[in-house]
């Protein structure tokens, strides 16, 4: 039945969402200027024909249709303040519409196939919410004008250039801009948000200059030959690198190639105990260099030397564009083997991305064929856009790392490709020349000494020396200056880290280093070397060593002592002798020092518990209240940290956890093409954050809250890779205790999409098993987006008393499968 309310005024809010409907209802027409409010979304719509007959509209919701063109008739709707056209296949908007749309101030037409708007589009002069994002836009200059506006999103488009003048509006307080291939200002600017890209054109205007710069990352398995052709590419000849000075996380080189582009060289570490931390560095547009050896490969060896780096490129950043590199090639049998090996690697590649596409297309039409697929054009267009990311993988060079002529012939390779603007629409940037002379500036000064080797510089300290050789910028300008290092990689600050923000690394490799002293392949080796006067400095006997090594081993936990005495050895090893950088970096007994709060924040590790598991004193967590943790103090002095990704076993999980039970309220989450490396462990940690009373596993975590128990589940391996989360409860039986338990559910979902948004190529699924004992039946749970969705509600109103009845014709209440009561409000 539709939805007429309030006729008293005669200002009527009609409701038509989710009828199917193909054209206008003539009972909708026929209300003409009486109508106030019409939704009219999740239909299936690609005219409107008529709508002008609504002529008093003040709100028209034609979100998630299938409108193909601007209706022009809306530009008699002169009432008009908010407009919905977001989720349909608009291509154009023509002209002569903005301007006789006096009152509009609401337009959200995001998600549609805009590749312009049009040039009046100014003229909309109440216009102070507009959202663009997921189109094609290449050019927004005729936003310019909108004198009103004060929220603006534009990700996900084509954009390169934004006019200054936007930005000159005094009304704008938000933006969005992800995701588009910005030179100017570059996305490095953009992602510091408004203020940052006020300051940078309001630089700009002294002086600029364009800087052609590419980030490339040498990714591949260990022994691969990456250090090899990193280093051996910055000296324009082969460089040997001894087997035992492996890459141990990462490193960073620059320079500069004969026609000016710069090269910033970041060569990860190949063995796996650095791939979790691999997500902090790998960062979008860039260029990557995937290095194969050659004469070990074989084909059986594909998915452990390739193909797993290229599903993690593909989820990490699915735009990059790949060169694939053999290496060895001295060490192959022959001329043949080379080129079969290499054929067989391309084929692969390009079968395994072939396989994406035909999974993802036929995702896209299982989910238009759905019955109403308005109802889930989201899901169709997240899709869509995945779709869209193309990775380009360039054919296999096969080289001798060692033969300068090889060598040569790679640079020269690579210099042709990086120059492709339409491969590498971002690299040529502009910037206020006072960029260049901040960079410069902290260089030289390194190098005269006057900041110290090690490159950690107080941020106050930076930003008084940098602004007395540079009276023009204020520590705001210098700021957003920094923030423009870091995010190119050339300065490690972490403006947004609470304490941690207070120190500047300029020298990134340095800070590296100091991740390095912790997480290492050779830990265990590490420990058994610290040498007794360094045990002494910090209390400890060497039976405290041997009980961390033996706590790292069983239970993937570092002693803080232990981290304090790695760390501190080598700040020694740097040459940082002052005593106060040393503790702040450190830590003491009682505070914890920047490096383990770095790799906190980062969800490598988290403060392990110790002595008595459960906490009695803790609050119970409740939906629409913040939760309050019983001691504010998380760092416990003599306490360890929990490296979670170097858990060997799940048993403690299984014995607190017990049974599945067939009454479990239960979700799966299907990743494709798999759970990045490291995913399962940190949503983990971000959950740990709520609900302090955990156990965690290396493949299943188990959470407790009141008498709820939260088990999540990893299942990686071959096949097809899912998390399952799955909520126990004392009692079952009650319609609320069954809520509460959706509401444990809903949190971890809630962190699984946060941490998903880090991964954008990566697709996922929703499905609830059916309860049935043996039935492998399912249902597919499509709009668990817009139930984790703070702004939707009222859209879960199920009645507990429905029944699903799964495909093998299994009968349960729709409430044990899915959320039945949306829970709005719950902010967490
Ligand atoms: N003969 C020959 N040796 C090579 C070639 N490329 C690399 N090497 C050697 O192979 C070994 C490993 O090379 P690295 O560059 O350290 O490998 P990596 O990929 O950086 O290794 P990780 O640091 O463990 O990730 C070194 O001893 C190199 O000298 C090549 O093309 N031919």
């Amino acid at each position: 039945m539709p939805h007429f309310k309030g006729c008293s005024n005669r200002k009527l809010e009609v409701n038509f969402a989710g009828k199917r409907l193909k054209s206008l209802p003539s009972d909708l027409l026929q209300k003409g200027q009486d109508v106030d409010k019409a939704d009219l979304q999740k239909n299936r719509l690609i005219e409107v024909i008529g709508i002008s007959r609504l002529s008093n509209l003040t709100e028209l919701n034609l979100c998630r249709n299938e409108l193909v063109e601007f209706p022009k008739e809306i530009s008699e709707l002169q009432q008009l303040v908010r407009l919905y056209l977001n989720q349909n296949k608009i291509k154009s908007i023509p002209e002569n519409i903005f301007p006789l749309l006096k009152n509009l101030e609401f337009l959200k037409i995001s998600t549609n196939k805009l590749s312009q708007i049009p040039s009046d589009m100014n003229k909309c002069e109440k216009l102070n919410f507009l959202n663009l994002s997921n189109n094609c836009l290449r050019d927004v200059q005729p936003l310019v004008g909108l004198s009103h506006l004060r929220e603006l999103y534009m990700e996900n488009n084509r954009l390169t250039e934004l006019p200054q003048a936007l930005f000159q509006s005094e009304s704008l307080e938000k933006l969005k801009l992800n995701n588009n291939p910005l030179r100017k200002p570059p996305e490095a600017i953009c992602l510091g948000g408004l203020k940052d890209i006020q300051s940078y054109f309001e630089m700009l205007e002294t002086s600029s200059f364009t800087i052609r710069t590419i980030k490339t990352m040498f990714l591949g398995s260990s022994m691969a030959g990456k250090s090899t052709v990193c280093r051996s590419l910055s000296c324009g000849h082969p460089v040997e690198v001894a087997e035992d000075d492996r890459t141990d996380g990462i490193e960073i080189q620059q320079f500069c190639n004969e026609d000016g582009v710069r090269f910033l060289f970041w060569d990860f570490a190949g063995q796996e105990e650095y791939y979790f931390t691999h997500h902090v560095f790998i960062t979008a547009q860039a260029f990557v260099i995937l290095a194969v050896d050659l004469s070990r490969y074989k084909p059986e060896s594909f998915r452990e030397k390739v193909g797993f780096w290229i599903n993690n490129i593909q989820l990490k950043v699915p735009n990059a564009v790949v060169l694939l590199l053999g290496t060895h090639v001295d060490c192959c049998s022959d001329e043949k083997a080379v080129q079969d090996k290499k054929s067989d690697i391309e084929e692969r590649v390009n079968q395994m991305l072939l396989d994406r596409k035909d999974s993802l297309e036929q995702q896209r039409k299982n989910l238009e064929d759905f019955n109403n697929p308005s109802l889930v054009s989201e899901q169709i267009s997240a899709i869509e856009r995945l779709e869209e990311y193309k990775l380009q993988v360039l054919d296999l060079i096969a080289i001798d790392c060692t033969k300068p002529e090889d060598i040569k012939r790679l640079q020269h390779y690579i210099n042709k490709v990086i120059v492709d603007t339409d491969t590498f629409p971002f690299m040529e940037q502009t910037l206020p020349q006072c960029y260049r002379d901040v960079e410069n500036d902290i260089q030289a000064d390194l190098e005269n000494g006057k900041i110290p080797q090690h490159g950690i510089v107080a941020h106050g300290d930076i930003l008084d020396h940098l602004n007395a050789c540079h009276k023009e910028l204020d520590h705001a300008k210098l700021r957003v200056v920094l923030q423009y290092l870091h995010r190119s990689g050339i300065i490690i600050w972490y403006r947004d880290i609470t304490d941690s923000n207070k120190m500047v690394f300029v020298k990134p490799s340095f800070l590296i280093s100091l991740f390095k002293a912790i997480v290492r392949h050779d830990l265990v080796s590490m420990l058994k070397e610290i040498p007794s006067r360094d045990l002494k400095r910090e209390n400890s006997l060497e039976k405290h060593r041997d009980a961390w090594i033996k706590d790292f081993e069983n239970k993937a936990t570092l002693s803080n002592v232990a981290i304090r005495i790695l760390v501190h050895a080598e700040l020694k090893r740097s040459g940082v002798d002052d005593d106060e950088l040393i503790e702040e970096i450190v830590g003491t007994k009682r505070k914890a020092g920047q490096l383990i709060k770095l790799l906190e924040h980062f969800d490598v590790c988290l403060p392990a518990k110790q002595g008595a598991r459960l906490n009695p004193a803790a609050p119970e967590f409740c939906p629409d209240k913040k939760w309050e943790p019983s001691s504010p103090e998380v760092y416990e002095p003599n306490g360890s940290c929990l490296f979670p990704s170097f858990l060997k076993s799940d048993k403690d999980v299984k014995d607190m956890w017990g049974q599945d039970n067939l009454e479990d309220i239960t979700v799966q989450v299907y990743f494709l093409p798999e759970i990045p490396h490291g995913f399962f462990h940190r949503l983990v940690i971000r959950i740990c954050s709520i609900y302090s009373t955990n156990w965690i596993g290396k493949e299943q975590c188990l959470f407790t809250c009141g008498n709820r128990r939260l088990l999540l589940r990893e299942r990686a391996g071959t096949g097809d890779q899912f998390i399952e989360i799955r909520v126990k409860h004392t009692d079952i039986s009650t319609s609320g205790n069954i809520q509460k338990a959706w509401d444990m559910i809903k949190v971890a979902m809630i962190r699984l999409a946060q941490l998903t948004q880090q991964w954008r190529g990566l697709c996922q699924y929703v499905y609830s098993p059916c309860k049935h004992i043996g039935c492998d039946a399912h249902f597919e749970w499509s709009d668990w987006q817009d139930w984790i969705d703070p702004n939707a509600c009222e859209k879960f109103n199920m009645d507990p008393e429905d029944k699903i009845t799964c495909s093998r014709g299994h009968i349960r209440r729709t409430e044990c499968l899915f959320p039945v009561r949306s829970c709005a409000g719950l902010k967490i």
